[in-house]
């Protein structure tokens, strides 16, 4: 069984926080893996304004290099784009491995408007990542009305993979203020600085990069 942590994201681009959070989740959870999922579009945001995902991905992998972070494009070569329908493929084609969904605190405030949020919570349990500006915990996250009663202590975060889902853990590490909204505001053309260095073809890239035999590339 292979412990195996999925972070989903637009990654427009993906920054040091995504690492930071990561490597303290990969830590937390005692994860073999974790798996960045850079969405071939997140159905909640505009296409405007959203990098091609060729350079999204590109940059996602400089960003995960030596790390046991593996950023794949997966969705595109899945063709899934809502999250519900990625966790059953996923789950179906590596029967070896063990997943946690996880997300920051932005995220579950707005997990009720995802398709089957509640079909998602029931295929594994899900790590909430506290991030600034954001309280995962508080009765103002609508999501918490349902999930608070599968909240496991954090002091437990090792045994996840015993969980039966649904199963919710909250994890803290130090704060980490950066985000890619920020990153675009002060460089919203980051993307035509990849030019030419963007795999080709993200697709065929990540189903080499994720080969049970071999280990990613
Ligand atoms: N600094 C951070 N602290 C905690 N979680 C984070 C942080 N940055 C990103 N995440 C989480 O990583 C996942 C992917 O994030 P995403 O690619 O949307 O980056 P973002 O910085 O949130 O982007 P944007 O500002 O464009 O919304 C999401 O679950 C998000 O909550
Ligand atoms: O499945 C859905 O309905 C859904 C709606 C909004 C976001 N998501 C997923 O949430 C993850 C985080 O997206 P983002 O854009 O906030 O980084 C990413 O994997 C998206 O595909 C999924």
């Amino acid at each position: 069984m292979i412990a195996t942590g999925l972070l989903g994201g637009s990654f427009n681009p993906a920054h040091r926080g995504h690492r930071a959070i990561s490597l303290n989740a990969i830590d937390a959870l005692g994860l073999d893996e974790l798996w960045w999922l850079v969405s071939p579009g997140n159905p909640l945001k505009p296409a405007k304004g959203m990098a091609p995902l060729s350079a999204r991905l590109a940059a996602a992998q400089r960003m995960a290099r030596r790390s046991p972070i593996r950023a794949t494009a997966i969705e595109a070569e899945l063709g899934t784009r809502y999250t519900v329908d990625t966790l059953k493929k996923l789950i179906r084609r590596y029967p070896n491995r063990r997943f946690i969904w996880i997300m920051g605190a932005d995220n579950l405030a707005q997990l009720p408007r995802w398709r089957d949020w509640r079909g998602i919570a029931r295929l594994m349990p899900i790590a909430v990542v506290a991030r600034p500006g954001y309280n995962g915990r508080t009765h103002a996250v609508q999501a918490m009305g349902w999930l608070r009663r599968f909240v496991r202590p954090t002091g437990q975060k090792l045994h996840w993979t015993d969980w039966r889902p649904p199963a919710l853990v909250f994890l803290r590490f130090s704060p980490d203020v950066r985000s890619a909204t920020a990153i675009r505001q002060a460089d919203p053309r980051w993307f035509e600085r990849l030019e030419g260095r963007a795999p080709r073809d993200p697709i065929t890239r990540s189903r080499r990069g994720i080969s049970e035999r071999k280990g990613p590339a």
